[in-house]
């Protein structure tokens, strides 16, 4: 699913208009709309009730359109005008009339701490204050007007985006932002909803249609993606009939020291579950006997010293390297990893230690061949590309950096980023159950398995985290998150897989219904 940026927002909002004939203000009506069918079918009617706080801009026309249809439907509906300034849109004022002639009255207007309402637990918020426009500090009386939303804990829902949250920037304070309990978001969901710094005020969002242009939908490019089933599917490369284990690529994976083995057996364990055909593993000689039991399918080079890498020769041609697992940063093994970036033609992947040792010996980094997959957690990537003032900082260096090497580099985390040619690739799977060690191994593997058999680096790196996740979250259900361990990432890879041909078997929701049809 794109994600679109404000302006492209904007964009697409005026090529709506112009391609379907219609008014801004009919654009309005059906996020009103879109908003009150979400809402109808969940309160089926019920009493409670809702108190609509809307700001000046559309943000807050939208609210106006929701409280019209909620009145006209009988819901318990109070509505309230955040008055943080005099320049009202054209289509809030619009807005305004229209329900002042269906409630006979206008709405309350807040303009101070003085006017804000009583607000009890049982009531239901509606945050319209700001959307996608806000583009200045808050006033403070309005930021008080949040806290006193916080403190009253009734139930939240924000449209479009929790106001107070910008689309390019983290907020400077926590409390500068509604807390809300549910986004109901328009066409496309925002950057922000999946960045470290501002998860804290994403809790739940739902994308609410509103028949934004197709054409302008399809065809604009847009900086970021979120990865789900639909988007990772077409890259599935089936399996032939008469395809025999040489088909399916050669991987070999470089890694371990003392201590450190069962780094390289999650790796070439994953890989070997990822549907490579071979796997060979490079480990220091006290490795040789671990991987020879625990994983009878794997081939095993070892080095000519005992407990680290120290020259890496072998006689096999991969497909694929994932290299720098349970490796250490050895002075010898640098040199060892220093002559193998040198001389290697297989496409690669370098994880954990690798990355330690390119961070200290950056004069490295032009040794890498295009379309080398570097796998960072954030303490890596920061080693490698310096510190960042941000989330949007950490991805606009992430991508010079990307830019500048020719590689791809995926910034691992509770929503892992693959970064690319200048675009961002957001993956959808995964769960706290992963933050356990070893998880990063199978991930290294996962991706050095597809790149051999044949993916792209963009499609192995995608593909690859979206399956890691997905086995996370299909073990959880069993194992739960605190007992969920590297090996049964592993072992749920294979059930990652079939998931990905199961057809959905919950009813289409409200989301898939056409905006303008208002249920009756
Ligand atoms: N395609 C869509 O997604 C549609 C979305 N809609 C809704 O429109 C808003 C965006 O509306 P906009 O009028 O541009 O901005 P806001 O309502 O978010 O902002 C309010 C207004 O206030 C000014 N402003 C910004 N910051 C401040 C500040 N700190 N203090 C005072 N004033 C401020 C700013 O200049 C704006 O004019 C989007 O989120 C959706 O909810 C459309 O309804 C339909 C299409
Ligand atoms: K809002």
């Amino acid at each position: 699913m794109k994600i679109f940026s404000k302006e492209q927002i904007y964009e697409g909002d005026r090529f709506t208009i112009k391609k379907q004939n219609i008014s801004s203000s009919e654009l309005m009506e059906r996020a009103g709309i879109s908003l009150f069918n979400w809402l109808d079918a969940r309160l089926q009617g019920a009493p409670v009730p809702i108190l609509i706080f809307c700001g000046i801009g559309n943000n807050g026309g939208d609210g106006l359109v929701l409280a019209r249809h909620l009145i006209s439907h009988g819901y318990n509906v109070k509505t309230f005008i955040v008055d943080f300034s005099d320049k009202r849109s054209k289509d809030f004022l619009i807005n305004y009339e229209r329900l002042k002639e269906t409630t006979k009255d206008w709405p309350v207007s807040i303009h101070s701490v003085d006017d804000f309402p009583e607000i009890s637990s049982q009531d239901i918020i509606i945050d319209a204050i700001f959307g996608v426009g806000l583009n200045r500090p808050i006033s403070d009386w309005v930021i008080a007007l949040f806290k006193h939303f916080k403190a009253s804990k009734a139930l939240t829902v924000s449209v479009d985006i929790p106001s107070g949250l910008y689309t390019d920037k983290t907020p400077k304070h926590e409390d500068d932002v509604v807390t809300s309990n549910l986004i109901l978001s328009f066409q496309t969901p925002k950057l922000v909803f999946f960045l470290p710094e501002t998860d804290k005020y994403i809790d739940q969002w739902e994308i609410l249609n509103i028949d934004i242009d197709a054409t302008y939908l399809e065809t604009t490019e847009t900086e970021a993606e979120v990865l789900g089933k639909y988007d990772v599917l077409p890259m599935y490369k089936q399996r032939d009939k008469f395809s025999h284990k040489g088909s399916y690529g050669h991987a070999l994976i470089i890694g371990g020291s003392y201590g450190k083995i069962g780094a390289v057996q999650l790796s070439s364990r994953s890989a070997l579950l990822s549907g490579v055909g071979l796997i060979t593993a490079f480990v220091p000689k006290c490795g040789y006997i671990p991987l020879q039991t625990a994983l009878p399918e794997a081939m095993v080079i070892t080095d000519a010293d005992k407990k680290l890498i120290t020259d890496i020769v072998f006689d096999i041609i991969p497909d694929a390297v994932g290299i720098g697992i349970g490796l250490g940063t050895d002075e010898k093994t640098v040199k060892a990893f220093e002559s193998f970036l040198k001389n290697n033609t297989a496409p690669l992947v370098i994880d954990a230690d690798g990355l330690n040792i390119l961070s200290k010996n950056k004069a490295l980094l032009k040794y890498l061949k295009e379309d080398t997959i570097l796998t960072p957690h954030p303490k890596e990537l920061k080693r490698l590309i310096g510190d960042w003032e941000d989330d949007f900082d950490k991805l606009s260096k992430t991508k010079a950096f990307v830019k500048k090497h020719k590689v791809l580099v995926i910034i691992k985390g509770a929503n892992s980023i693959s970064v690319y040619q200048d675009k961002l690739y957001i993956n959808s799977t995964g769960n706290p159950g992963l933050a356990t060690g070893g998880t990063g191994d199978v991930l290294t593997g996962i991706i050095t398995g597809l790149r051999a058999q044949g993916y792209t680096a963009l499609e192995s790196a995608c593909f690859g985290t979206y399956l890691h996740g997905k086995s996370a979250d299909l073990a959880i259900e069993f194992k739960g998150y605190q007992s969920l361990i590297a090996s049964d990432v592993i072992s749920y890879l294979g059930q990652a897989y079939l998931d990905l041909f199961k057809q959905a078997d919950t009813p289409l929701s409200e989301k898939e219904q056409k905006p303008e049809e208002v249920k009756k």
